[in-house]
């Protein structure tokens, strides 16, 4: 693979131990993956956070990497979600050793000056790559909204490839960084308007069908920003699409169809009881996943004014959000019902399994997907309305 004198300067360990390690990283990937040469990146989005998803063998890695100091990320680079809510563990129920550890992993990431936004919707708190820029994000939701929706290129980077992409501020030129792995191949008409939570049912049911292709959606109307963050990230839950266009969104997409197939609300039915693996009223809801926009706290906020949850409710969001919907008042009428405000963290990477929840009722196709497996707890499948209504 070419590099560049800088890029070989890297490499030979002149910039330090940590550059060199994350170059021969990146270098590594490339030659497994045919890249010819690296691009430079405008940003990072580094998954691998969570004490619950990394454990040990993590967070040795991480702070044996800090301590070098040529371990300093090139580019803005911001964390996925942590395993807790940094400020307020103690009231959700965390334990203090959970989270001693889960706060050195994220000291050891501040080291490498890596922002502790610690968020997979970055791209709503101003980590927003322009179209056409090479990005190495991982989380798999922010990776698909940024290809897809802001026209970004990344691949589904692993959590040590893009901190390595960050040090070295490059990630070698494979994958959807390239034209020719953008093309769309599959069509897929949706002949139903849906709304809200129903684009995740559509996104996991065409996951499955679509694998790793690129999908080119023609829709009945334009979804909005919040149901594109549904889509997507059930999209690439269910299957593993990480670029998807939109028929009237994207500026002029270059097409090769092996396929086309149409979906109506019908063919979304098996997909939403699939979703669930028990009538049981659930004891804890959570919604955020990916991460609530402000816009969706504020339709959760009016809606929970006047009315009184009847179990756990948790809203998930990042720390900038979860300010901006203090300064709104918005949190302020979520805790009056009965509700949380939780930043920094998520139903899927937090321990929710040690905090005495059984059953987890969720509006996210990805997290209903995803808790079964990752928390070993039930999940019941349906619209926040419905859910809170329960
Ligand atoms: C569900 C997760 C990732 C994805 O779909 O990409 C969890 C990410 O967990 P980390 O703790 O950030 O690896
Ligand atoms: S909220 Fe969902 S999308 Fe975000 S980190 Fe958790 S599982 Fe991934």
């Amino acid at each position: 693979m070419y590099l560049t004198a800088y890029e070989e300067e890297m490499y030979d360990g002149e910039y330090g131990e940590a550059v060199e390690k994350s170059m021969k990283i990146l270098v590594a990937l490339g030659d497994i993956y045919g890249a010819e040469r690296m691009v430079e990146i405008s940003s990072a989005q580094i998954s691998g956070v969570s004490y619950k998803t990394i454990g040990d063998a993590g967070l040795e890695y991480l702070e044996e990497l800090s301590k070098d100091p040529s371990a300093r990320v090139k580019v803005q680079s911001s964390l996925n979600p942590a395993g807790m809510d940094l400020d307020n563990w103690r009231e959700l129920g965390f334990s203090r050793e959970f989270a001693d550890r889960q706060s050195r992993i994220i000291d050891a990431y501040m080291r490498m000056d890596v922002m502790n936004t610690c968020t997979c919707t970055p791209y709503l708190i101003g980590n927003i790559p322009t179209r056409g820029s090479h990005v190495a994000w991982s989380e798999s939701s922010a990776v698909i909204y940024a290809n897809s929706i802001l026209g970004a290129r990344t691949n589904r980077e692993g959590g040590p490839s893009a901190l390595a992409a960050a040090i070295c501020g490059r990630t070698p030129a494979y994958g959807y960084h390239l034209d020719e792995n953008r093309i769309a191949n599959i069509l897929v008409k949706v002949e139903d308007s849906l709304e809200g939570y129903e684009y995740g049912v559509l996104g996991y049911y065409v996951g499955k069908i679509v694998g790793d292709g690129v999908p080119s959606f023609r829709f009945r109307g334009q979804p909005s920003g919040d149901e594109f963050k549904s889509l997507g990230a059930a999209l690439a839950s269910s299957g593993a699409v990480a670029l998807y266009y939109v028929e009237g969104l994207n500026p002029a997409v270059e097409c090769e169809f092996e396929d086309r197939i149409s979906v109506d609300s019908a063919s979304l039915e098996d997909s939403m009881d699939e979703l669930s693996t028990t009538n049981d009223k659930p004891d804890l809801i959570c919604v955020g996943c990916p991460h609530c926009s402000l816009g969706e706290i504020r339709l959760l906020a009016r809606y929970l004014r006047h009315r009184r949850l009847s179990c756990d409710f948790w809203v998930c969001t990042s720390h900038a959000l979860k300010v901006a919907a203090d300064r709104m008042g918005y949190s302020d009428l979520i805790v009056g019902s009965g509700g949380v405000m939780v930043s920094d963290t998520c139903m899927v990477v937090s321990p929710i399994e040690d905090l005495g929840f059984d059953v987890v009722g969720v509006d996210s196709a990805k997290a209903a997907n995803y808790i079964p497996s990752m928390c070993g707890l039930d999940v019941v499948f349906d619209d926040w309305k419905n859910l809170v209504r329960l």
